[in-house]
């Protein structure tokens, strides 16, 4: 039998704002992907792979879950000896949750109490999402466990504020002129640093408030008409969360990609705005034209990821 694929994620809404329980909206990425494997490890990849999962396997003997959940780490101990490793196309450091794929396929594997993400309810995810944020925990600090979350079940994701998740459905994508997609920095992040960056900025009280009353205002607007396919006012607060982060979140935002930020709000012919916790990895674009924005981000590595 072949493992289970775990796909990549994007983070829509939410970046940062998910921190101080604003919403956010997550989506698998099924451009991506990555499974368990065993091989003699004769390349390169597999091999470095492999001793990640060492280093990684030492990281969960010693982690304390909540009651009721146990990973079976010597099993988990045995099999890297035999040559396990993650076998995975999802970019790291890339804002799209190569570590929560991972973490994922790993308690799926050697979770010790079986949890079949169809029948999971609402208050179970509360608790997975716990165990998961500590689990990667190890890739880079304090960890929401939410890209393991949506990574593991497979679903679409509203993140309702710090305590709260649930599945949410997602407005079919249609063949329209519109799109959302991502744009590579060409470079990668890391997220440990810019989560850094963004407490530093939170101790002064300025931009405390300009986050939770113009920042997190526009993000939770944005999701509820992104749901309710509202694309007026998705634009209209999108430009506002564009140019926000713009002013506010210049340190997450790729210099290779400054000026293409700002030359579409200047224009109004898309609008770019973070993909996870920002500093490199992809960014995500969002248009009502998508001939015209490609025309204008010529030169950049684009990849279409929503229609409408
Ligand atoms: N295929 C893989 N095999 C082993 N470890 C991996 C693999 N993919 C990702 N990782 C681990 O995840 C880390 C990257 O995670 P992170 O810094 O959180 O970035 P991302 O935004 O891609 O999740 C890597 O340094 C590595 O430890
Ligand atoms: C920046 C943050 O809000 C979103 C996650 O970022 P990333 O998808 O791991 O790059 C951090 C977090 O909530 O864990």
């Amino acid at each position: 039998m072949t493992n289970p694929l775990f796909y990549a994620k994007i983070l829509l809404f939410g970046e940062y704002g998910i921190i101080e329980d604003s919403q956010g909206l997550t989506l698998p990425y099924s451009f991506y992907k990555g499974t368990l494997k065993f091989s003699s490890l004769d390349s390169d990849f597999e091999k470095k792979s492999n001793e990640h999962l060492t280093k990684y396997s030492d990281y969960l003997q010693n982690l304390e879950l909540p009651e009721g959940f146990e990973l079976n780490v010597s099993k988990f101990k045995e099999e890297i000896s035999k040559g396990l490793f993650f076998d995975s196309n999802i970019p790291q450091g890339y804002g799209v949750g190569s570590s929560g794929a991972l973490v994922a396929a790993i308690f799926e594997r050697y979770s010790i109490s079986k949890h079949e993400p169809e029948n999971i309810s609402k208050d179970e995810l509360k608790s997975l999402r716990t165990v998961f944020g500590l689990m990667e925990s190890y890739f880079h600090g304090k960890s929401s466990g939410i890209d393991p979350l949506i990574c593991y079940m497979n679903l679409p994701i509203l993140i309702e504020s710090k305590e709260s998740v649930d599945r949410v459905a997602i407005p079919e994508s249609e063949a329209g002129k519109g799109a959302i997609f991502l744009i590579d920095s060409g470079m990668t992040g890391e997220t440990g640093p810019m989560v850094q960056i963004f407490f530093e900025k939170m101790k002064t009280e300025g931009f405390r408030k300009t986050l939770k009353e113009e920042f997190i205002r526009y993000n939770n607007a944005c999701i509820d008409a992104f749901l309710k396919k509202d694309m007026n006012p998705f634009f209209r607060n999108l430009k506002k969360l564009s140019h926000w982060a713009y002013e506010h979140f210049r340190p997450m935002i790729p210099e290779s990609l400054f000026n293409v930020w700002k030359k579409g709000l200047d224009s109004n012919a898309y609008y770019l705005k973070l993909c996870g916790s920002g500093g490199g990895g992809y960014i995500l674009g969002f248009t009502k034209d998508y001939e015209k924005a490609e025309k204008m981000l010529d030169g950049f590595h684009k990849e279409v990821i929503y229609r409408f």
